[in-house]
């Protein structure tokens, strides 16, 4: 069975929430199920993560990640995914967010189609956090799930609620409360596994999957591993073979190369690819952190239309429409602004020609931060998609090679965009650290993944040393320290989510910035500095 960790035992005090422990969530049952996924699938696991290293010493050295020899006959060959279950055939527009109570309920009545329920990118995956959303999920799913805010609002899901995707953490992350045979558990399999073990029959029964996200995997053999755990969790659970079906966010830029091999590796269950585009930019940015020719400018200018980024969306939708399934679009990180009429207009005409390029572009549906964004994108979507989805639309044309993928991006790096990441990666860790996973910041939506942005540029400008901003003057250490001192400064002083433990965020982000090599993710050593 899989065990709570000795200090979780120790102090059960610990994991009280509302003053219940999480014994409905983490039954012996459960916790066997646990143990069963863990054993099987983390030998795998390991491999993986060793493959992973291997690859980035590979690009580090002077290689550049290219399409695979060993799996030409899967790219060039016919082959389609299986079927698409009825409520997914039309996921135009799709609304993520946190497995908050209150917000899995704004969520399922927003509107979209379909709602993404975030353990990975928008969570700060505290045991609590964690746990707390396995149980909102599991209410959610049982139709018991209900929320008064202390200001006395009531909340209830409404009459056709969206359809529940559960997005698990990635590979890399442990879930340090759980071992197994003295072994930490992955994060994923903890919530994969939890959510599978509660929800899976309720939701086959009613023709509702169970459906999942599955995010920045690297390697064709990376999704074979997940096809293999869930095929392990149906046979358990005494579900069909295939009952669980997966859409894979590709955000790695090794991904990008295997994009047929990943739906093959999952041709029984998958439905859809989703063009990640924040991670997939700090993936750029970290796979090619050794090519000096290759540097990213500012953020605000690293935009879809860039050519790299327009090659791996029209690749990814030429993939999954001749394969038969889902190319979603992704996020543009404008939210509602409050008390500015022309700065919302401005951000909302920013989603909307977002929207309006992804739906012209061939994709099948696009993401959402919020619910005042479902009706933007919902009325671009109609308008240009009259059927459910685009299979049809194979777009033959486009011809994404391997220089186009990985191609340069010009631009400059201004004194606003230095700034603005220190600032972004100050306060958002310092959010994560007090167990806020996405925080809106100067009208961003800002998650693990942008702030993963933030910090490696900030890394890779300084590093590679001798770049300048327009006005010549140079980009180095002594700025970064006295704009961070700064920030953590001002954020000490406000009330702003991280203010607590802006201290803490700042020595991690000089240690991330400061170290000779990119850290592979901000979050891992941010987790050991997680309640
Ligand atoms: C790179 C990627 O991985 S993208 C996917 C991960 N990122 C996400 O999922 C983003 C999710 N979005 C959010 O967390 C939020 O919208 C934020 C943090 C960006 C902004 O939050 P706020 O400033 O609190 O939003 P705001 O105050 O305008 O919220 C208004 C209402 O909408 C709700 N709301 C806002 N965003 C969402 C959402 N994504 N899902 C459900 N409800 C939401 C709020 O709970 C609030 O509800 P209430 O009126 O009943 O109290
Ligand atoms: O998960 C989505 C992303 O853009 O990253
Ligand atoms: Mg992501």
């Amino acid at each position: 069975m899989a065990v709570l960790s000795e200090k979780l035992v120790a102090q059960p005090a610990w994991i009280l929430a509302d003053g219940a422990a999480y014994r409905d969530i983490l039954t012996p049952d459960a916790l066997a199920f646990l143990a069963h996924l863990h054993r099987c699938a983390e030998p795998k696991r390991q491999a993986l993560l060793k493959a992973r290293r291997q690859r980035q010493a590979r690009y580090d050295a002077g290689a550049l990640p290219d399409f695979r020899p060993d799996t030409q006959a899967i790219r060039e060959s016919d082959w389609l995914v299986a079927p698409i279950p009825a409520a997914l055939q039309d996921r135009r527009v799709e609304i993520t967010g946190p497995v908050e109570r209150k917000m899995i309920i704004n969520a399922l009545n927003s509107g979209a189609k379909v709602f993404m329920a975030d353990f990975e990118d928008s969570s700060a995956p505290s045991f609590a956090n964690q746990l707390d959303g396995q149980r909102n999920l599991r209410d959610a799913v049982n139709g018991t799930l209900e929320y008064r805010s202390p200001e006395g609002k009531e909340y209830r899901v409404g009459a056709n609620p969206a359809v529940l995707v559960v997005r698990p953490r990635g590979w890399h992350l442990p879930e340090r409360h759980v071992t197994v045979d003295g072994e930490t558990m992955a994060g994923a399999l903890v919530d994969f596994g939890l959510y599978a073990f509660h929800n899976a029959h309720a939701l086959h029964k009613r023709e509702l999957g169970p459906y999942f996200y599955l995010p920045k995997l690297e390697a064709m053999e990376e999704a074979a591993l997940w096809d293999e755990v869930m095929a392990l969790a149906e046979d358990e659970l005494g579900l069909p073979l295939g009952t669980m079906k997966a859409t894979v966010l590709i955000e790695t830029l090794p991904a990008v190369f295997q994009m047929h091999e990943i739906l093959h590796a999952l041709r029984g269950r998958a439905v859809g690819l989703n063009c990640g585009r924040w991670d997939y930019i700090f993936s750029y940015l970290k796979t090619l952190r050794g090519h000096r020719d290759r540097l990213l400018p500012e953020r605000g200018q690293v935009v879809m239309t860039v050519p790299f980024l327009k090659s791996y969306s029209e690749l990814l939708i030429q993939t999954c429409h001749r394969r038969g399934a889902f190319a979603m679009g992704g996020m543009a990180a404008q939210i509602p602004i409050k008390g500015d009429d022309d700065a919302n207009d401005k951000a909302l005409a920013k989603v909307r020609a977002d929207k309006l390029r992804e739906v012209q572009a061939g994709h099948d549906g696009t993401w959402v931060a919020h619910p005042a964004l479902v009706p933007v994108a919902m009325d671009i979507f109609d308008r240009h998609m009259p059927t459910p989805n685009q299979l049809h639309v194979l777009r033959d044309d486009v011809s994404a090679d391997r220089d186009a993928l990985i191609a340069p991006c010009g631009g400059t790096i201004s004194r606003a965009g230095f700034d603005n990441n220190v600032e972004v990666a100050l306060r958002y860790t310092a959010a994560w650290l007090e167990g806020m996973g996405c925080v809106p910041i100067h009208n961003l939506m800002e998650d693990a993944a942008t702030a993963e942005i933030a910090r490696a540029q900030l890394w890779q400008w300084l590093h590679h040393g001798s770049l300048e901003f327009p006005d010549h003057a140079p980009i180095d250490f002594a700025l970064f320290d006295h704009a961070l001192a700064a920030h953590t400064h001002r954020l000490q002083q406000s009330e702003l989510p991280g203010a607590r433990r802006a201290a803490d965020a700042a020595e991690l982000l000089t240690a991330l910035t400061h170290a000779d090599q990119l850290g592979d993710f901000l979050t891992l050593p941010a987790y050991a500095q997680l309640a």
